[in-house]
């Protein structure tokens, strides 16, 4: 067979026309015959001119020139940082436009398995910026000063920034306001080539409906230096209700150390949703759009279409805000989660809200399923909420052998949702509809709920 080359050569200058966006928003110009090469910053139907920057047999990349001819769908905005650290990747792409671009997502996801599904127009976020109820931002030294930004894509090359353009820009002013008092009280950012100095990341979550902060300093060392008079200090910012130093020591790009340290206010925050109150700690997920959560979970909840007598398993469940959200509809609800920490903030929050009829198992969902199929354990509904993965093989095999009635799945990945929404429907499911939720504005993440039937 002849090698395949590839008709351009690196350092080459050319023009042509955007084809596509990926679901990276990368823009894909075809040369020759179908030679696709990645341009970032270039939108569909725009004609422009780039520098080939990397070539390889099946693709190459492109360092975009010029645009010749904009994109109607172009919104003029300074988004160079945004773009570069893959903040908000699609910040340059009108919101209407970028709605359309999430549901193309699920459709050509869908149609790489044959599942001839509707796929609903996404529903947009009220907040199209400022919406993000959490940062996790890495400190550095540049130039021997302490800086808060975000890395450049694919490096750690740290970008200095302070408006962070999706984050409540309440907490942009909590870290600005904490980057200031690190740097007046010398602590050193951590070195990540020397393993030297002191901080790795800030994170800082706000609970919406009562406007409490947390903050996390997430420390290479036990203590930071002068530590009660930074703690003090951080402690007087607007609405900073808890403060905690998390210890990692590790090697690693896991942001969140295992132990950590109470130094101020409380372990929790404290939020509502869907008119139920909710306490997150540290270590738990918590999804990161406030609002937009409350109309994913309705839809959710809607399609679900519960009955009083309904057992209802709340797999990959957090905090428990789903199985708290229907436990007064049905007969029992079950959860199964992995982080302790979230179990307990589950429990802690059935009991705040006065919920008797739930249970709470700690473990791994592709565990757990196999032993309750094991067991012959009786569901009517299965809620499925899954990290980027998606289901494993095991937990699809259990939960076809369990067969609830219905399967209600909120993804936030279109490909792992259509590899698992393929083969339930190859066990015995039915399903026509995806309703996709803009949870984040401004990038390429695409939310939505599924819901599937048993067809006997
Ligand atoms: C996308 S979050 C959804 C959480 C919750 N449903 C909510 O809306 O806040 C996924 C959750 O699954 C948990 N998780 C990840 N892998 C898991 C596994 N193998 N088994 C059970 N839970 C898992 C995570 O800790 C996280 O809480």
């Amino acid at each position: 067979m002849a090698k395949f080359t590839a008709p351009v050569t690196k350092g080459q200058r050319l023009s042509g026309t955007v084809a596509d966006l990926t679901y990276e928003a990368m823009g894909v110009v075809k040369v020759g015959q179908d030679y696709p090469i990645f341009v970032a910053n270039a939108l569909t139907s725009e004609e422009i001119e780039f520098q080939v920057t990397k070539v390889n047999a099946h693709y190459g990349f492109g360092r975009l020139l010029k645009i010749v001819t904009e994109s109607p769908d172009r919104v003029p905005a300074d988004t160079r940082n945004y773009l570069q650290t893959g903040i908000a990747p699609l910040a340059h792409l009108a919101y209407s436009a970028q709605l359309k671009f999430k549901q193309e997502q699920v459709v050509n996801s869908l149609a790489k398995f044959h599942l001839d599904w509707q796929v609903q127009p996404t529903l947009a976020a009220p907040k199209e910026t400022g919406y993000r109820n959490k940062a996790q931002v890495p400190v550095k030294m540049v130039a021997g000063v302490l800086q808060t930004g975000f890395y450049r894509q694919r490096s750690h090359d740290l970008i200095p920034m302070t408006d962070f353009l999706i984050q409540d820009p309440r907490i942009d002013q909590t870290i600005q306001s904490i980057r200031d008092i690190l740097r007046e009280y010398q602590v050193p950012a951590y070195d990540e080539t020397t393993g030297k100095g002191t901080l790795r990341h800030i994170m800082v979550r706000r609970a919406q409906a009562t406007g409490q902060q947390m903050v996390v300093l997430v420390s290479k060392q036990r203590h930071l230096p002068n530590e009660v008079a930074v703690v003090e200090q951080i402690s007087q910012l607007p609405e900073i209700t808890s403060i905690i130093v998390n210890f990692n020591p590790k090697k690693t790009n896991v942001i969140l150390g295992v132990k950590e340290r109470l130094v101020f206010g409380h372990l929790y925050l404290e939020d509502e949703l869907l008119g139920h109150q909710f306490h997150i700690s540290a270590q738990s997920f918590y999804q990161v759009n406030h609002d937009q959560t409350e109309r994913l979970y309705q839809t959710a909840i809607d399609a679900a279409q519960l009955q009083p007598t309904d057992v209802v398993v709340d797999a990959y469940s957090g905090i428990g805000t789903i199985g708290i959200s229907v436990a007064d509809q049905v007969k029992q609800v079950r959860e199964i989660e992995v982080v302790p920490e979230a179990v307990a903030d589950a429990k802690n929050n059935a009991q705040l809200n006065g919920v008797t009829n739930m249970d709470f198992t700690v473990g791994k969902a592709e565990e757990i399923m196999p032993q309750w199929a094991a067991a012959d354990v009786k569901m009517d509904v299965l809620f499925v909420d899954p990290p980027r993965k998606g289901l494993s093989p095991e937990f699809v095999a259990a939960v076809l052998a369990v067969k609830p009635q219905k399967i209600v799945y909120i993804s936030c990945n279109p490909a792992t949702l259509a590899r698992d929404l393929s083969l339930l429907t190859a066990g015995g499911y039915q399903g026509n509809q995806v309703q996709p939720v803009d949870m984040f504005p401004q990038t390429t993440h695409v939310e939505s709920v599924s819901v599937l039937e048993r067809d006997e």
